[in-house]
């Protein structure tokens, strides 16, 4: 199979991982910097260039989306996928997960539970929308922050109004939950790959930190999940649209609660606490699924052309 990776940096540990697996398995592999990638749209007649070459031929396309690159990876890869370029994670998929508010809106409508959340635009407005939350602490994110930027713990209603105000104040979206106390800071990571749950960690905040994030110092260790916390990583990822997803879960009174759906999930970490070989399971996944996805998405375009 050829297959491209969308990732801005080849020295990344999950893009390295991912292209030496492939390459073990037999593949041919590209990493394109989605940003170099320039497109033609016509009716048709799509086609991509790269550093002056066309870039033809590709049968599958793994998106590794930064923040940094949202609105112009994702188009890269709707012209990849419109070309007939199978991809765990379509570009429509990836922008609802970049976007917090709209994949806890999406969830929700599954039935899938998460922390009260509430969101509000206009400053008249705020008392009201606290209120709709409940009592403090609150935690108050940033809306497509990652690796734990941006998220903050108000303890008290004044403190929850000042974020707001200051995250307003620079124009940024933002979202409010209810603070799960419980989860002491500990947070579970689920990688998605297919329909199944290919690995888990458990991640500890560090001292005096309630954000369980790596790049903030969390410590993480394998975690066994109870068959109703897969479930839910598996119908999480499912409802986003995402074969290759980092589900993160907090452990609460009321059963597991969704955080976030990440749809370009690192695998330094978990490959390390887990010893699971997750990069070869997206490489499979892409095995199994490429062939199929690819005969009716070319029949499409042909009559469309
Ligand atoms: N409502 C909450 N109650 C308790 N802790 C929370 C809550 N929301 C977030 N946290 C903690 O903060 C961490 C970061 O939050 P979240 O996963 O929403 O942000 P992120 O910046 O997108 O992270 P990632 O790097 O995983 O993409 C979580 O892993 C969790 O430990
Ligand atoms: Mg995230
Ligand atoms: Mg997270």
């Amino acid at each position: 199979m050829k297959i491209a990776i969308l990732s801005r940096n080849t020295r990344l540990y999950s893009t390295q991982r991912l292209v030496d697996v492939a390459r073990e398995r037999g593949h041919v592999v590209r990493v394109l910097d989605p940003l170099r990638c320039y497109v033609r749209i016509a009716p048709g007649n799509m086609s991509i260039r790269y550093k002056g070459k066309a870039i033809k031929g590709i049968d599958a396309v793994i998106p590794r989306i930064g923040v940094t690159s949202t609105f112009y990876g994702t188009a890269v890869l709707r012209q990849l996928e419109m070309m007939g370029v199978y991809t765990p994670n379509c570009s429509d998929a990836v922008l609802s997960a970049r976007d917090k508010l709209r994949s806890l809106q999406i969830l929700a409508a599954k039935g899938l539970d998460m922390p009260a959340t509430v969101f509000g635009d206009n400053p008249d407005d705020t008392a009201d929308v606290l209120a709709m939350l409940g009592e403090p602490p609150h935690v108050i994110k940033l809306n497509e922050g990652s690796q734990g930027t941006g998220v903050v713990l108000a303890e008290k209603r004044s403190a929850s109004q000042s974020v707001i105000e200051a995250f307003r104040g620079l124009y940024a979206n933002f979202l409010v939950q209810e603070f799960i106390a419980e989860a002491k800071g500990t947070d579970l990571r689920c990688f998605v790959v297919g329909k199944k749950v290919v690995a888990a960690m458990e991640r500890e905040a560090s001292p005096g930190e309630f954000r369980a994030n790596i790049h903030r110092g969390a410590t993480a260790k394998a975690a066994t999940l109870s068959p109703e916390e897969r479930r839910i990583a598996v119908r999480a990822a499912a409802a986003l649209g995402l074969g290759v997803a980092g589900v993160d879960m907090l452990r609460s009174k009321r059963g597991p609660l969704i955080l976030e759906v990440n749809a370009s999930p690192g695998l330094e970490g978990i490959e390390a606490a887990t010893g699971v070989n997750v990069a070869g399971a997206i490489i499979q996944l892409l095995e199994s699924e490429a062939g199929v996805a690819l005969a009716p998405v070319k029949r499409r375009t042909q009559r469309a052309g």
